[in-house]
Order: structure tokens, then sequence, then C-alpha cells
């Protein structure tokens, strides 16, 4: 029978199966915060189960980490207990943590690609549900409940029922100023959030074959939003590249070893997926949400659309817009560039580009968050920094910060913010932030101006 690349992965992590029921998959990485983890410690711990394979585990703290003063003690003292609860637990296991103020500490799916621990052909979870974005890999990489923490905790393994297939392909040309954001924001603003029910997602398509590592991981970032179990792209020249030479990713002729093997993993040409869906990139163009979940998106240059049903017109009644109305020219107070969708490299130079030579507008507070100190240190090498605070935007250090707001960086009840992550759910922000999502450029194009605009009608 023809294989997906998904399949492919797949079969090859299956322990055992149970005719007609689930199936038994080996987990060759387990990324944990000090958010999902601890009551699975506990668990653990109260059983007298040992961690089965810790070195198979990499932690970090992200999500309530201050993005200011990290050399100093946490004042929020929720935030120091995880914290020091993490680290308790990681020590206690073996586990290898990558802690508030070590070199390798970030937003959990920031760091493990940049490390070279993420790599093609694995199976990867963590408890939470942006582990997605190692899909980019070619990985099927997808979050976990508490319990299945200590599942995987205790085995290696977890129980599942294989997934149905979907394939999302985008070909053609992107138009100037469209960037991967606009792309994953554009698919989900067609499909809808639960589109991707019970599929795991493979991308494929000229558009993806010719995107960035940074660019990938965007979109299967938020392959989530769709309802999907995750997203993946196949591992190609591009994806090899990004691997080599990383810290963690195999060396010489190892190296060249696992290329081989990586080769193989693309769909076969004619694998029939459950569910097939197909864009054109040049019906793609900026884009922006207007309402309380990522599937509320529209071109930056639309209306707000008109449909009449109660959920709808709560939604728009939170944000504060009308049916109808065009978002261009509405001033805006906040601005985001971070969280484990933008927060790359490639984002920051996007928004560099654009803000260089140019200035904050008065009203507007621009938070600029990297994910990972790697990020942070090659900002400040190529210089982007300057070009930053220069502008009047304020950069921090590196966590979740506002994308959720577990920490202080909140956005003011009542206040818009365009933000690059990925969702604008009633007070994800902050209690009554409103929150926009879009691309690293629009963001940055919006704290330029003060208000929405049509981004295309600004680049060179
Ligand atoms: C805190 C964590 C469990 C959560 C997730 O699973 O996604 C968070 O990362 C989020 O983005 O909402
Ligand atoms: S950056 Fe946001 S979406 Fe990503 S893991 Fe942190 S809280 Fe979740």
């Amino acid at each position: 029978m023809k294989k997906t690349l998904f399949d492919k992965v797949w079969d090859k992590h299956v322990v055992d199966s149970i005719p007609d029921g689930p199936q038994i998959l080996y987990i060759d990485k387990h990324l944990i915060h000090e958010v999902t983890s601890p009551q699975a410690f506990n668990e653990l711990e109260k059983r007298e189960i040992p961690i089965f394979r810790p070195q198979q585990i990499i932690a970090t703290a992200d999500h309530n980490t201050p993005t200011v003063d990290q050399h100093l003690p946490i004042k929020d003292e929720l935030s120091r207990n995880q914290l020091e609860q993490l680290t308790k637990n990681c020590s206690k296991n073996n586990i290898e943590l990558y802690g508030l103020g070590h070199k390798n500490n970030g937003i959990v799916h920031v760091i493990a690609p940049e490390l070279g621990i993420t790599q093609p052909g694995m199976t990867m979870v963590c408890g939470d549900s942006h582990t997605s974005t190692h899909g980019a890999f070619g990985t099927i990489a997808f979050g976990i409940g508490t319990s299945q923490v200590a599942q995987v905790f205790a085995s290696q393994c977890l129980l599942l029922t294989k997934p149905k297939s979907m394939r999302i392909s985008v070909n053609g040309n992107l138009s100037k100023g469209v960037t991967p954001k606009d792309v994953v924001l554009y698919i989900i603003s067609k499909l809808g959030t639960d589109a991707g029910t019970g599929h795991f997602i493979e991308f494929a398509g000229d558009v993806f074959e010719n995107m960035s590592m940074e660019g990938r991981m965007t979109v299967c970032n938020m392959s989530i939003e769709m309802g999907a179990r995750g997203g993946m792209i196949a591992p190609d020249q591009t994806t090899y590249n990004y691997v080599q030479n990383r810290e963690f990713a195999p060396k010489g002729i190892d190296f060249e070893n696992k290329v081989k093997e990586w080769k193989l993993l693309k769909s076969d040409i004619d694998a029939v997926f459950d569910t097939e869906y197909q864009f054109d990139a040049s019906d793609i163009a900026p884009m922006i949400t207007y309402g309380t979940n990522p599937g509320m998106g529209i071109k930056i240059t639309d209306s707000i659309p008109e449909e009449d049903n109660e959920s709808f017109e709560k939604s728009l009644a939170y944000m504060g817009f009308q049916k109808g109305e065009s978002l261009i020219n509405k001033e805006i107070n906040y601005v985001f560039i971070g969280s484990c969708t933008n927060s790359r490299i490639e984002d920051f130079r996007i928004a560099a580009e654009y803000i260089n030579g140019k200035q904050k507008a008065k009203n507007i507070n621009a938070w600029l968050v990297p994910g990972s100190h790697k990020v942070a240190n090659q900002i400040k090498e190529e210089g982007l920094d300057k070009i930053f605070t220069k502008a009047g935007f304020e950069l921090r250090q590196p966590g979740c910060s506002a994308c959720l707001a577990m920490n202080d960086d909140k956005i003011p009840e009542g206040e818009y913010c365009v933000s690059t992550s990925n969702r604008n759910f009633e007070g994800r922000q902050g209690q009554g932030a409103k929150t926009l999502l879009a691309s690293p450029l629009v963001a940055a194009a919006t704290a330029v101006e003060g208000k929405i605009i049509d981004i295309t009608k600004h680049l060179n």
C-alpha cells in the first residue's frame, strides 16, 4: 500500500498493536515545561514508578518566566514556586533542564529545533498544544495531556489511535509582503477552527517547499488552531541544512547516514489522504484577525464579514468591532512580536528591515520578545537591537511573555494588541485585552503607524 509521510514515521514507531484498537507508539523525545509537568511527576512519585528514560527528556522554563531582570529572584510567588518545582523534579530524576538564565533557555518550541534536538522522522511530545511546531522537520510531534506526560515518563510510549490523514497543498508564488504567518492565517480563515479534527495534516506544494525552516515552523505551529492533532512537512535540503552542525544533531558520517534515511521521508506519489484541500498562493494576502478565534481572519484590506449568529456577534462585541467594518486606520496601542509562532531570528529580521530608520508611533507600546537566548544573542550580533531601540521598541528577555500572560507581560483591559502569537481568545493576553493576530511585518508596521495600515502600499 502507498504510504503518506505520516504513515512512514508512525509505522516505524509502533511497538505493539491491539487488533482493531489503539497502538503503542514509541516516543523519541519528550519535552517538558513548568506548567504541565508537576502533576505528572507527582503521580509517578506517588505510585513509586521511576522515570524510564530520563535522557530522552529535555526541560525548559518558559511560560512563567519574567522577561525583564531575569538575573533577579522572581517576584511572583506562583511563578517562582513553579520554577523551583521544575528544578527539583529535574535534578531528582536526572533530567536535563535549561532553566532561567541557562544559555539554552527559551520557549520549548523554539529551543528544541535550534539545538538540533528536533530531527526528521522522530516522534516528539510535550504537554503543550503547540508541539505541532516540530512537524516542520517531518517529525510526528503533538501536544499531550498531563496523564499522558506521566505515561511517557513511565514507559517512553503512548497508547494512541492513529489519526486520519489530511493534505493541504498550496501552489504558486506568494505576493510581496505575504509571510508564512499569512499563509496559515489564510488557511484557517478558509477552513475554520475544527476542519482538522481527528486529522494529522501534511502541508505540501511549492509554497512550503520554498519556505525557510522558520516559516515552516510558523505554519506547523498553528496547524492545531484548525483543530488538527498536528501538522508536518516533508524534510528536504532546507531541512538538512538547518539541522546540520546544531549542538545535538548527528555529526560527520552519522549525519550523512541520517540524511539518507531522511530522504525517504515523503508521501508516496499515489498515497491517498482521507481529506485534501488545495489553495492558490496568489489568492493569499497579508492577514489579520478581527474576532476571538484564529479562524476569524481577513485580508487586511477586506471588511469584517456579515454573519448572523450569536457567537459571531458575541465575539465582535468583545472586540468592539462592527460587521462590515474595515480595520484599516484602527488605532492600536500595543504591539507584541514574540511567541513560539513568530519569535525566531527571521521574524525579527523582517520586523527590523521594516522599522529601520523609522520611529514607533507615540501611542504604541511595542514589546519584542525573542523565543530564546540564542535568538536574543543573534539579534545583538546582527545589530538589530540598535534598530529596535533607536525606533523606541522595547526588547525584552526570552519567554512566552504576552502570548498568554502567565507572567507580568499583560495587555491592559480594553486595549487592542496586534500580536504575532497564535491565539486571540478572550482574555488570552490579559483580562479584557483584545488580540489581533498578524505577521511580524504587519505588527512592525502597526507599531510605526500607531494604527492598522495596508502594508502592501508601504513596501519598497
Ligand atoms: C500552558 C500550556 C498547557 C498551553 C498549551 O498547551 O498550549 C500554552 O502553551 C498555550 O499556548 O495555551
Ligand atoms: S509561546 Fe504561547 S503558544 Fe507558545 S508555548 Fe508559550 S504560551 Fe503556548
